[in-house]
């Protein structure tokens, strides 16, 4: 218990903790003030039941004698409006507090919202790689959401309605102790005993809950991500037998956790009701008459008004709270991940960019005895390897499938890091501190482009603002990427054209040519393609050859290619074979000396 309180605690800042207490006082103040609420009733009936009380009792008579009521009436259509607002101010306490308490509860949770997606965005790329996007969508979207709402909020109902209770039973006991024993434990029992019965059953079923919702994502985004797979295999009824066994687990847990919320609260009106039948009942038999008692009769009926919904609240709360514990330890634990080059950037990000470093890139880019293993794996993608690559050079990489070529790109372009090994741009090996500035100077075109569903503009220009756009750089992109005639003369509305979630409605040549276009947009120093033309017919893909060798007289392009014809023209191949550089030389020197390139440029022309 002292571990998940801390573990909350965790999750906020100096000055939210600070805010928390704030709103704790406010609390106090609202249960202090329905307490008095209820005190008022005694005085009140006792008065109604005796109206002769205004003379026999001291404060009733000061306040008579001092504002100079005329008869007892008009005392008691004072006491009575009086009565009123103590209730509505009351009551209007509680809604300040009640708005002030969800104000800060939905800030927060927007703000854990937005840290943890901010927290997921600048970690290294091999956490992508090990983690499950539908996952992490979920955890952002739905269980921060959840945190939210069941552990902040009922957190917070928890404490505020034990402390209203907590006022109202002590208030009780000072009018009554023997009932309000008795009561205390009747009501305090029930409660008591069926928490500690569900307990158990409450973290289970929300692990379960936990545990089906991440499945629920999972194959949602499965079905509409492959839904072309689905189609052509029939599989339809399978993703959504698993959807559906995932989901129906998902809302009986919910219904669970609910139900069990919700039995004290029959149970108590019914001990509620005949408690107080019971009290008059006695009374009428040991006094004959129940006149004397009306006042604390309508006290206790009212103190247990009150108390009812506070201690069923409190129950709720507290299974709701526990229902929802798994919900804390996975953000907690979302929340505590520490990787090395987030680190780094998550505080340069704060500390606006000063600190990062320049770099120019006017000599060469040097890979020195890189190695790398993707986590999980049990040997190398990369090994030892040694590559140059001169400014304004044209470097090809080619190598059967599973070479690793991919894997070298990534780290060229800083995505991975090695385990041993430097990179060097000028000398200077890239660090944490300069890769920003690295990767700014690089234009990458992957093998899957990503298109967003929005227009060819803003895909072009890729998540530039709408007003920063410069239409004729767009223009001048799209142009090297041989796709501009197509936007202008086919489509009707030209560069506005809404492209579709994951560019549906264009070919995957298409798709690459406005992936080549994004990346020549920013005008990089470095283009890296990785096969970037291979859904390409060979004359559009010749076109877009040409283009690019006119821009290599400024620029410096790294190219993967499966297609020999791609790399034909590059100034330096590397030939890639198991992770390591097997061949180096320009394309007529490997083709005359070295026979494994030779099949390859055969097999692949
Ligand atoms: N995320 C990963 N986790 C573990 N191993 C991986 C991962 N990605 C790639 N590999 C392995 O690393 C090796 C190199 O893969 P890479 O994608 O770099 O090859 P490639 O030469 O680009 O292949 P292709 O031409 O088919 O794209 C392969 O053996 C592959 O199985």
């Amino acid at each position: 218990m002292y571990g998940d309180f801390k573990k909350l605690l965790s999750l906020f800042n100096r000055k939210e903790r600070l805010q928390i207490a704030g709103i704790m006082f406010l609390v106090f103040i609202m249960a202090l003030s329905q307490t008095i609420g209820v005190v008022s009733v005694l005085p009140f009936m006792d008065l109604l039941m005796n109206p002769e009380m205004v003379q026999e009792n001291e404060i009733m008579n000061w306040v008579y004698t001092t504002f100079a009521f005329e008869d007892t009436m008009s005392f008691l259509y004072f006491a009575g409006i009086a009565m009123f607002l103590i209730i509505l101010i009351t009551n209007a306490i509680s809604i300040f507090t009640v708005w002030v308490k969800n104000k800060f509860i939905w800030r927060k949770s927007h703000k854990l919202a937005m840290d943890l997606l901010s927290k997921y965005t600048y970690s290294p790329y091999t956490f992508f790689i090990q983690h499950n996007s539908s996952d992490l969508t979920k955890n952002v979207v739905q269980e921060v959401k959840q945190l939210s709402k069941y552990i902040l909020r009922y957190g917070a109902d928890l404490l505020t309605h034990s402390l209203i209770a907590v006022f109202i039973i002590v208030t009780m006991f000072i009018v009554n102790p023997i009932i309000s024993f008795f009561a205390l434990v009747v009501m305090g029992g029930l409660y008591g005993a069926i928490y500690l019965y569900v307990r158990m059953k409450l973290k289970i079923a929300g692990d379960k809950r936990l545990k089906a919702n991440e499945y629920r994502y999972k194959y949602v985004s499965e079905i509409f991500n492959g839904i072309k797979d689905v189609k052509i295999n029939d599989r339809e009824e399978y993703f959504l037998d698993k959807f559906r066994e995932n989901s129906l687990k998902e809302a009986d847990n919910r219904a669970y956790s609910k139900a069990v919320g919700r039995i004290p609260r029959y149970l108590l009106e019914v001990l509620v009701f005949g408690g107080i039948m019971i009290l008059t009942l006695y009374f009428m038999t040991m006094q004959g008459t129940i006149h004397d008692v009306i006042p604390i009769l309508s006290f206790f009926a009212f103190a247990a008004l009150r108390l009812r919904p506070s201690l069923d609240k409190v129950f709720r709360s507290a299974t709701k709270v526990r229902f929802n514990k798994s919900v804390l330890d996975l953000i907690h634990e979302e929340f505590n991940r520490e990787f090395e080059e987030q680190k780094h950037r998550m505080v340069r990000a704060v500390n606006s960019s000063d600190s990062e470093e320049s770099l120019m890139f006017e000599d060469k880019l040097e890979l020195d005895n890189i190695t790398f293993t993707y986590p999980r794996a049990d040997r190398p993608a990369i090994r030892g390897v040694n590559l140059e690559v001169d400014k304004y050079e044209s470097v090809g990489i080619v190598g059967e499938t599973g070479a690793g070529k991919t894997t070298l790109v990534d780290i060229i372009l800083g995505l991975l890091k090695p385990q041993s090994g430097d990179i060097k741009v000028d000398g200077l090996p890239l660090t944490g501190d300069n890769i920003e500035a690295w990767q700014s100077m690089i234009g990458y075109v992957p093998q899957e482009i990503f298109i967003t569903d929005d227009t060819i503009i803003n895909n072009i220009a890729f998540g530039v603002d709408e007003e920063d756009i410069d239409i004729e750089q767009v223009k001048k992109a799209a142009k090297i990427a041989s796709i501009h005639e197509f936007i202008e003369g086919e489509l009707e509305k030209s560069y506005k054209t809404v492209l579709g979630e994951r560019g549906v409605c264009f070919s995957g040549g298409q798709r690459q040519r406005i992936g080549l276009a994004r990346a020549l947009y920013f005008d990089p120093e470095v283009l890296v393609l990785d096969e970037a033309t291979n859904s390409l017919d060979n004359r559009t893909q010749q076109q877009i050859i040409q283009s690019l060798s006119e821009i290599t007289e400024i620029k410096t392009l790294i190219t993967i290619a499966h297609r020999f014809k791609t790399v034909e023209n590059c100034d330096r191949l590397y030939m890639m074979d198991k992770g390591r550089i097997v061949a180096e030389g320009s394309y007529e020197e490997l083709l005359q000396n070295n026979v494994a390139f030779r099949s390859l440029a055969k097999a692949n022309r």
